[in-house]
């Protein structure tokens, strides 16, 4: 048996990484990275492992989002102070419609490195090596900026940290006060088109706020009404970066990757021989994988021996994404497997990456219907398995972009022209998103 060390990855096969012309400032720019101080601290660290814990004891429940790819163009304080709006908002529909504590963790801070289906896309009838995440290379369609640029993964490490920054003074100097999201919600609810469907919920909560407020539990009194704590996380993929933010934790003597809180592996990079599935084992964060349509019962057990040996609950998220029509198909055997070896996972359900397709005007789009229909079959699946249902993962803006159809306002085709602005996948926007959360309130509420 070989000894984990952050760097006992580099033997192994790996996918999806980029090529550098400058391996010299490759390595400087990755000892740099290594002097830095780390971007979250491990304690943080341990109590979301400690909240996922109670997820995947169905005594919570996951909401999970944020951008496909955060990018260097957009980064500023209105996209952040708008993706804390939105999940918070989410997740008090989430809480009190579903009746059931909601742990949030944002895609930000670091969500900047793209796998892609192929090496090469074509732009406007002209072959470029693909964009690969602003940590790697520019999405500007020429040649030399897509050349992986190492000074890069130093700017990533930066936004991140001050997006990390603003995103902590939110969440504790005010801005995450409950009643402020309740109204935020209410006008929200005011101007959707399907008000009627959402109006009782937004009442409800109002009168419980104003309730509260008489009993004299108010943001003053309370500090619970007006903090929050959002959690962040990014698919892991460069392993050069998160090894650099890998520290030891002095208290425990244990490993961290200290770029986030949470970090996960995707779907094109899971392979049982290879480097990711190497590094995630040594660190002790709470980490997720996720798992498409192609993963079979045994293979997923497997995966899980590597990644929580001790079957520690909160340790894994399985973040399925399998299609709308898919699902039904082989999400129930792999549950049935996992609950049958008695394996405490966090179940959680990504409904965009297996109902991307390509508008027929050439936009890479998805529709809300079929977004919506995937989380309703994930429910019903654990619902008849008897499992629960932990979470939800979305790519979705604070932003009013138009790069999803459907919703509550209709977005044809046509309109995905008018704001399509991701760099990566097509994201849900605000009010698609906020719309979502009060849809599966319902399914939460009896899951429970
Ligand atoms: O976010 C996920 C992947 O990076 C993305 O879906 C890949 O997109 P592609 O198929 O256009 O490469
Ligand atoms: C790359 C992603 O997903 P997947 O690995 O599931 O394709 C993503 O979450 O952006
Ligand atoms: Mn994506």
């Amino acid at each position: 048996m070989t000894i984990w060390t952050p760097d006992s990855w580099r033997k192994l096969p790996i996918k999806q990484q980029p090529t550098y012309k400058n391996k010299e400032l490759l390595t400087s720019v990755e000892e740099q990275i290594h002097s830095f101080p780390p971007l979250v601290f491990a304690e943080e660290t341990r109590e979301l492992y400690r909240q996922l814990g109670e997820v995947s004891q169905g005594r919570g429940f996951l909401l999970q989002g944020g951008d496909c790819a955060e990018s260097f163009a957009d980064f500023n304080a209105a996209n952040i102070r708008d993706t804390f709006k939105v999940m918070l908002q989410m997740a008090v529909v989430l809480t009190f419609g579903g009746k059931v504590p909601v742990t949030k963790i944002a895609r930000v801070a670091g969500q900047y490195a793209k796998p892609r289906s192929a090496d090469f896309e074509e732009v406007d009838g002209v072959k470029l090596p693909s964009y690969r995440g602003d940590i790697v290379n520019s999405f500007e369609p020429n040649e030399a900026a897509r050349e992986p640029d190492p000074e890069r993964l130093i700017t990533a490490y930066h936004h991140s940290a001050s997006t990390l920054n603003l995103l902590r003074a939110f969440a504790q100097g005010g801005l995450a006060d409950l009643h402020q999201v309740n109204r935020w919600n209410m006008s929200f609810v005011e101007s959707n088109p399907n008000r009627d469907r959402y109006q009782a919920l937004a009442d409800q909560l109002k009168e419980t706020l104003d309730f509260m407020e008489v009993i004299g539990l108010t943001s003053e009194t309370t500090p619970m009404i007006k903090e929050t704590q959002l959690f962040t996380s990014h698919e892991a993929l460069l392993l050069n970066y998160e090894q650099a933010l890998t520290r030891k934790d002095h208290l425990t003597d244990k490993w961290y990757d200290c770029s986030a809180h949470m970090v996960w592996i995707g779907e094109r990079t899971r392979q049982l021989d290879h480097a990711h599935i190497e590094f995630f084992k040594g660190i002790n964060n709470p980490i997720g994988v996720k798992v498409g349509p192609g993963m079979d019962p045994d293979e997923l057990i497997q995966l899980i021996d590597a990644l929580n040996p001790n079957n520690v609950p909160g340790r894994l998220t399985l973040i399925t994404r399998m299609g709308a029509d898919v699902l039904a198909d082989k999400l129930p055997a792999l549950v049935k497997r996992v609950k049958q070896e008695g394996r405490h996972v966090v179940w959680s359900s990504d409904p965009m990456h297996g109902n991307t397709i390509k508008a027929s005007n050439g936009y890479k789009t998805r529709n809300f219907d079929s977004v919506l229909r995937e989380i309703q079959q994930f429910f019903a699946v654990h619902k008849s398995e008897g499992t629960w249902a932990g979470g939800v993962h979305f790519e979705m803006t604070g932003q009013h972009v138009t790069e999803c159809t459907g919703g509550a306002y209709g977005l044809s085709e046509e309109d995905l022209s008018r704001r399509y602005k991701t760099q990566c996948d097509p994201r849900l926007n605000a009010d698609q998103v906020l719309e979502l959360a009060f849809l599966i309130t319902d399914a939460l509420k009896d899951a429970r």
